[in-house]
């Protein structure tokens, strides 16, 4: 039986920051569709999540870094009226500066972290919004807000990622569409291989498990916060940034040059 609180889709689920949380969704009643490129990885967390929770879970193995198999994904999930969560995951990093990172690599960076998560949401959110349900949720970083804390791009395509659900939020307003944007610290996976870093070279009080990572920001999940920071102790300190940024808002735009500048 189809589960009534809807189908939630997690792109990068076979490990991860996306297994957990897509195993997550299903111990709280969604059936899931996992996404990532290995079909077998992907198909053992399917069977695990379905053995573990006895929702329906189907895999969908496809390379988001790719134009076309992107394009055959979104086509087929736009008609799928059974979805109710987007969790947009996949991302990927690199260890190099700009200047030492392969062109074609930053362009698969920028692919996966910043083009498939704005496409995706671009295909789902239409008919979320004609039944009056549905939620994105985007997988950024504390490097949105610190992007000179490693080199090169992968920092800014977090920022977009916050920008743009900052944008989501405005849009959604009284529609019954919500997004909520997490921003893990460092956390242990596999992304660090993947990007040709040791996390053995990180701090280790800088590093939170995955299962801390994922616990965290599935409480944020249930209690539908906007911006979800687990690693940060003190949520004042982020209050204030986001009160300081609001205060600009209304000052950013005026017909006058400001003194600073006059000649
Ligand atoms: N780990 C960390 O320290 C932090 C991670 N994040 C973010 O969290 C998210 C998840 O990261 P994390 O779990 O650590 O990463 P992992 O490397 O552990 O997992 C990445 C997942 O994405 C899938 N994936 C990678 N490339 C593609 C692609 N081109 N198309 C489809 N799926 C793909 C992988 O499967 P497959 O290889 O089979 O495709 C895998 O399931 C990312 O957006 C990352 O930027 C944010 C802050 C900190
Ligand atoms: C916060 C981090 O260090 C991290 N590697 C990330 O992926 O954003």
């Amino acid at each position: 039986m189809a589960s009534n609180i809807g189908t939630a889709v997690v792109t990068g689920a076979s490990t991860g920051i996306g297994a957990l949380y897509a195993e997550g969704l299903a111990a709280r009643g969604h059936d899931v569709i996992l996404v990532a490129r290995n079909a077998q990885r992907l198909e053992a967390t399917a069977q695990r999540i379905r053995d573990r929770h006895g929702v329906a879970v189907r895999s969908i193995a496809a390379d988001l870094g790719d134009a076309a198999q992107l394009h055959a994904l979104e086509t087929e999930l736009a008609a799928d009226p059974s979805i109710t969560v987007l969790v947009n995951n996949a991302g990927m990093g690199a260890a190099g500066t700009l200047e030492q990172t392969d062109p074609a690599r930053l362009d698969a960076i920028v692919a996966l972290n910043v083009t498939a998560l704005m496409r995706l949401t671009r295909a789902l959110v239409p008919g979320m919004r004609a039944r009056g349900k549905g939620r994105v949720v985007n997988i950024a970083s504390v490097l949105a807000m610190a992007p000179e804390m490693v080199h090169g791009v992968y920092g800014a395509t977090k920022a977009f990622v916050l920008a743009f659900s900052q944008s989501l939020r405005h849009e959604f307003a009284g529609s019954g569409l919500s997004v909520q944007v997490l921003m893990p610290g460092a956390t242990a996976t596999e992304f660090w291989g993947s990007a040709g870093i040791d996390v053995g070279n990180v701090p280790r009080e800088m590093v939170m498990t995955v299962n801390d990572l994922v616990a965290a920001a599935l409480i944020a999940f249930d209690r539908e916060e906007f911006a979800v920071l687990p690693a940060l102790q003190d949520a004042a300190l982020w209050e204030n940034y986001e009160g300081a940024r609001q205060a600009l808002i209304p000052n950013l735009s005026t017909s006058r040059i400001a003194p600073r500048y006059a000649a």
